[in-house]
């Protein structure tokens, strides 16, 4: 598959079958302006959510505002583990500053609610994908990733507070390299029909 063309616009289903996304430290510029990225996030907040309680949120990360992420990732990363190296505090300044574009996605469940926890937080991690596919869809490319920042409770806490968890950071951009395809699942192995209970 390593000639295949990633991200085809042509159709919107060669772009679904093509959709590959991009290594979040090979994403260079251009990435999408303030309203392309207003138009992502309208997109991704028209995602299958049940009982409609929007249970999760965006919180854009600007150019500005990189050099403060780092920071709090850092001195979380130094307080949870004080003999950290200076590679492993490198490698989280890198995440922090990594593509043009950062939306960190918030699970934001109600708590009150009937809607189960579970539900909630499937619909927030929809909500990421349908981000990926507008910012492809746009003709950039995205790339998800948690890493130890997200589940940093002290990371969290800079952007909102429990039960709120960070549902991934969304790094988009322009790929710097070729893309490649990675493994992708024997379709064989995760799909059958259901002719009565298991075992
Ligand atoms: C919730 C979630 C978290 C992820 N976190 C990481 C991560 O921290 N580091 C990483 O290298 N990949 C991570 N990935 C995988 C990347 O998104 C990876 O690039 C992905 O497999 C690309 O596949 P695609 O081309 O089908 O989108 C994560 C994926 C998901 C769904």
């Amino acid at each position: 598959m390593s000639d295949m063309a990633f991200n085809d616009r042509s159709t919107p289903l060669t772009l679904l079958e093509t959709r590959r996304s991009g290594k979040p430290r090979d994403l260079i510029a251009p990435g999408p302006d303030a309203d392309q990225l207003d138009h992502i996030l309208r997109i991704a907040a028209r995602t299958p959510d049940h009982g409609k309680l929007a249970p999760w949120r965006f919180v854009i990360v600007a150019d500005d505002a990189r050099a403060k992420l780092a920071e709090v990732i850092t001195t979380a990363y130094r307080a949870e583990r004080p003999q950290a190296s200076a590679t492993e505090i490198a490698a989280l300044e890198q995440f922090a500053h990594q593509a043009p574009s950062l939306v960190v996605v918030l699970s934001s469940p109600r708590t009150g609610s009937h809607i189960p926890l579970w539900e909630q937080e499937l619909s927030a991690g929809a909500a990421c994908m349908n981000l990926l596919h507008a910012a492809h869809a746009m003709g950039f490319a995205g790339g998800w990733l948690t890493g130890w920042p997200s589940f940093s409770d002290a990371v969290r806490d800079a952007f909102g507070q429990a039960p709120e968890r960070i549902a991934g950071f969304l790094f988009l951009g322009t790929p710097g390299r070729p893309l490649d395809e990675r493994p992708r699942p024997d379709m064989e192995a995760i799909v059958s029909h259901w002719t009565g209970p298991v075992a």
